[in-house]
């Protein structure tokens, strides 16, 4: 089993770093191309993986070809790997906004999708990835592909609707909780504490908080009533965070994200 990846950015880095990471597959079973050779060599330092000369040579020598260029250079890449594209390859999308109906019509012929909203903390095996898949993927082709995201995190079937959404509350939504790490942290250090702990603390409040919801089944407003001591100190930041309206801005990034994946 090959897998191939056009586009060795940010996101493939996260879905080979976690693959490897998890011996879901070896170093000899990744091959990729990037734009440039600077990307390609970091890649093979970084990761031991193969890369190839062209992205046709990567779509020719895969079994499975993991698209991870930019939506916006879908066109010019499909264009240059179309010939090699048979109907046993299993193709997967992970751009943002570009639906399976788009990227078949693309190709100009049937070809085996699936598509995929994965987000960067796979790097670290606590990925959350949702999978759809088109009349054309099997039923074992599907198994396969959440096996495959699920060995660096979570992997949930969606159907294609609801992909515009789980790109704002998963794809994207590493970016604005890394924003609230930070601005917490920031909070800590006017308080005197120094940066390194105050990442620290911040991070694991985080990461504590969401096991809390994930492994108690606990409603989240039930385990902030939890925290808010009567006349105590964090109910004095809550209502600070519900005069700044921070509900709402964050209901409104969310909508905004969504609306620029449907326009993609
Ligand atoms: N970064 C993230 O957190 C997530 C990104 N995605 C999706 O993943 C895809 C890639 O995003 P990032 O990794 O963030 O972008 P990036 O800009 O970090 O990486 C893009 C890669 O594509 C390569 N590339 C560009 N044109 C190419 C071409 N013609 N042939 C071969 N390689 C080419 C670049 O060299 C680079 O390695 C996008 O479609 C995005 O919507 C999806 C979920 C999360
Ligand atoms: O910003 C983007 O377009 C990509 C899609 C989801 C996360 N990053």
């Amino acid at each position: 089993m090959q897998i191939g990846f056009i586009g060795l950015g940010n996101m493939a880095k996260a879905i080979i770093g976690g693959m490897l990471k998890q011996n879901i597959v070896t170093q000899e079973q990744i091959v990729g191309t990037a734009k440039t050779e600077t990307t390609m060599e970091k890649m093979r330092k970084e990761f031991g993986i193969r890369t190839a000369g062209s992205n046709k040579e990567t779509a020719a020598g895969a079994d499975v070809l993991i698209l991870a260029v930019k939506p916006i250079f879908f066109p010019e890449v499909i264009e240059e790997i179309r010939d090699e594209i048979t109907e046993d390859k299993l193709v997967i999308s992970i751009a943002a906004g570009k639906t399976m109906e788009w990227i078949e019509k693309e190709f100009k012929k049937p070809v085996k999708l699936i598509r995929c909203m994965p987000n960067t903390p796979a790097l670290v095996g606590e990925g959350c990835t949702a999978v759809c898949v088109n009349s054309s993927v099997k039923c074992e082709d599907e198994e396969f592909c959440l096996k495959l995201m699920g060995s660096f995190g979570k992997a949930i079937s969606i159907p294609e609707r609801l992909m515009d959404a789980a790109g704002a509350v998963s794809g994207s939504s590493p970016a604005y909780v890394f924003m609230f790490i930070e601005a917490m942290a920031d909070a800590a250090v006017a308080a005197g504490m120094p940066r390194k702990q105050a990442y620290e603390f911040a991070s694991q409040a985080v990461l504590g908080s969401a096991k809390m919801v994930l492994e108690t089944g606990i409603h989240p407003g039930e385990l902030k009533d939890m925290v808010c001591s009567p006349g105590g100190t964090t109910i004095e930041g809550v209502r600070v965070l519900e005069e700044k309206g921070m509900r709402s801005a964050v209901m409104e990034a969310l909508s905004a994200c969504v609306e620029k994946s449907k326009k993609l």
